[in-house]
């Protein structure tokens, strides 16, 4: 139960509310026993009137009317109270799993990519709604079902007892077996159904990554094979599926013989009772036969909150494992610092954790305010990680980086963040409009602002050519663009955020010359007062720039302008002139 602690500030959050459950719990209980007893009181009127006790019908019958009518009164009091009780409590665990699920995925948001990279994806989506419902059967249904067993077992063990102690020891004697039964059923069903999740996923998964891949299964002619595997995990979860449904079905049964074993003891301990005289009245074998009936759906429950709260339990020690995970990268100051952008490497080293690859080796350069810098060199020289240590996605290893003469520690993270328009290598566009796409990084502009970044970005000709224009949705949804148009709008999105640094990461390597030359064009206005990366493998991209450096295996080999460099002998004048053949070919 150590791990469910962490849950006791939204049980403190809700305490009213819970408080205001546990007394509906209780009047709904008392309402509801008042019933057996009233029913034993209408048995007994009758009976006396058979012994002659009574003799005059019409006292018989006013005496049932009214009990009818007192019953009918306990009934809907306690129907009423019981529906408040289950608005309550599980109005609650709707609220607790609500914050709960915003606490899991603010926390997710915090942490750095490395937590990203050493988990995968559909661990860190079960946490946060596999788990956490899990964890709300405990906050609801199961204190639910809890004050409701007690409040019953107080009230009605504790006027049975006073009526004939005996009997009800007789009478409740099967119900712990009954409790226990439950108990290891509702473990072996837990059991079988997170093998029958797991199969169901499994199915997801292959089914998911089957549409996707639909393209490529039918190229390849594939469908055939495809759908043996289709069916062979398909039955495999079938085959589950019939496991879990055999336990399932003794639920009930078990349930039915347990009770019927209690009211054949109380119909036998209490006639054999009754006949030599230990009970006075044939009500109370009726109300007992009630009163049992009436017990066994709250013991029932006792096993299943055992296993609720024990699968609660090991799903709150998964969520606490990630919510203990303290981010990497923290924003330390608070006081806010603007940046207007003029940035030093200084001996920059940087190793990834994960794979031991040193990315970068002292590397060492400076770019000014207004100024845009071209980042060169092979796949996997480092250049992308540059752009990710500047945007403090990783912090260096050695050597410091600094924006405006502070390191980049000592900035507000925030403010950092805010300050830089990041275009990634792989476009990402959200399911949703190209419009919302595009103000992602700025909600607040205007159609005109948006129109306008989008021509800097050279892709609002191709949006207007949209049935929908701007609101054309994207994704699953909606249309796929093409990888240059991708690229093009993710440009558009930094281009309208406005930021002093823009990160350009190798995103115009999908566009065409022509294209990328009025790009390029319009970025060189557009970024006057702005300080600009652009990484390429191309020279025609980074040809403009002030300065260009030269990345080979994580150090910089070469730097200067491009005049500067293709009149040197290396690596860019090589590259120079072999893309200026292709180009003429
Ligand atoms: N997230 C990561 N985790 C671990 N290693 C990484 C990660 N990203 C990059 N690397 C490694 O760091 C090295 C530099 O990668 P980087 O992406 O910076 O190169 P790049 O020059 O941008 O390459 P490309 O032109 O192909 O994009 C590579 O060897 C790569 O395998």
């Amino acid at each position: 139960m150590r791990a469910l602690r962490h849950l006791n500030k939204y049980f403190l959050k809700y305490k009213y509310r819970l408080i205001i459950g546990l007394v509906i719990t209780i009047i709904a209980r008392v309402f509801a026993t008042i019933v057996p007893t009233l029913v034993g009181d209408s048995v007994d009127v009758v009976e006396q009137y058979i012994n002659k006790d009574i003799t005059d019908i019409a006292e018989v019958k006013s005496g049932l009317i009214l009990n009818i009518l007192l019953i009918a009164g306990a009934l809907l009091i306690s129907a009423l109270f019981t529906f408040l009780m289950r608005q309550t409590f599980i109005v609650v665990s709707r609220f607790i799993e609500f914050d709960l699920k915003n606490e899991v995925f603010q926390h997710y948001e915090k942490l750095s990519l490395n937590f990203y990279k050493k988990n995968r994806t559909g661990d860190l989506m079960n946490r946060i709604s596999e788990d956490v419902s899990r964890v709300r059967m405990y906050v609801g249904p199961a204190i639910m079902y809890s004050v409701n067993t007690i409040t019953l077992f107080v009230v009605v063990i504790g006027y049975m007892i006073s009526i004939a102690p005996e009997l009800t020891l007789y009478t409740v004697t099967p119900l712990p077996i009954l409790s226990v039964s439950i108990y290891k059923l509702s473990v072996a069903i837990h059991k079988r159904s997170t093998i029958v999740q797991e199969f169901l996923s499994k199915l997801t998964t292959f089914t998911q990554e089957s549409f996707s891949g639909i393209s490529v299964i039918k190229a390849y002619g594939l469908e055939s094979p495809t759908q043996k595997n289709f069916i062979e995990l398909s039955d495999k979860s079938k085959d589950k599926n019939l496991d879990l449904a055999k336990v399932q079905a003794l639920f009930f049964p078990l349930m039915v013989l347990l009770i019927g074993f209690s009211n054949i003891l109380v119909i036998y301990i209490g006639g054999k009772q009754f006949i030599d005289g230990t009970i006075q009245d044939l009500g109370v074998i009726v109300e007992f036969i009630i009163f049992v009936n009436m017990l066994t759906w709250p013991v029932a429950t006792v096993g299943w909150v055992s296993s609720i709260v024990q699968q609660a339990e090991a799903s709150q020690v998964r969520i606490n494992e990630f919510l203990s995970q303290e981010p990497e990268i923290t924003n330390t100051v608070t006081q806010k610092t603007p940046i207007t952008g003029n940035i030093n490497f200084d001996n920059v080293s940087f190793t990834y954790d994960d794979t031991n690859i040193t990315a970068l080796k002292n590397i060492s350069f400076e770019v000014k305010n207004g100024e845009t810098i071209g980042i060169i060199g092979k796949t996997g020289s480092g250049k992308s990680t540059i752009l990710d240590l500047i945007g403090r996605l990783y912090d260096v290893s050695s050597g410091e980086i600094r924006i405006d003469g502070v390191p980049l520690k000592d900035l507000n993270l925030t403010n950092l963040r805010e300050s830089i328009g990041y275009v990634p290598q792989d476009a990402f566009l959200f399911s949703d409009s190209i419009q919302n796409n595009i103000k992602f990084g700025n909600e607040n502009a205007t159609d005109d602002q948006v129109y306008e970044a989008a021509k800097n970005a050279v892709v609002h000709k191709n949006i207007i050519g949209f049935s929908k224009g701007y609101d054309t949705v994207l994704g699953e949804r909606g249309i796929t663009l093409s990888g240059g148009q991708k690229q093009r709008v993710s440009i558009a999105r930094a281009i309208l955020k406005n930021p002093p640094v823009l990160l350009f990461d190798d995103c115009l390597s999908a566009v065409d010359t022509e294209t990328e030359e009025e790009i390029l064009n319009n970025l060189h206005k557009i970024s006057k007062n702005k300080t600009t990366f652009i990484v390429s493998h191309r020279v025609s991209t980074a040809k403009n720039a002030n300065k260009i450096i030269v990345l080979e295996d994580g150090k910089i080999i070469q730097q200067g302008s491009h005049n500067q460099l293709i009149s040197t002998k290396g690596y860019y004048k090589d590259l120079y002139l072999k893309q200026l053949s292709e180009k003429e070919i």
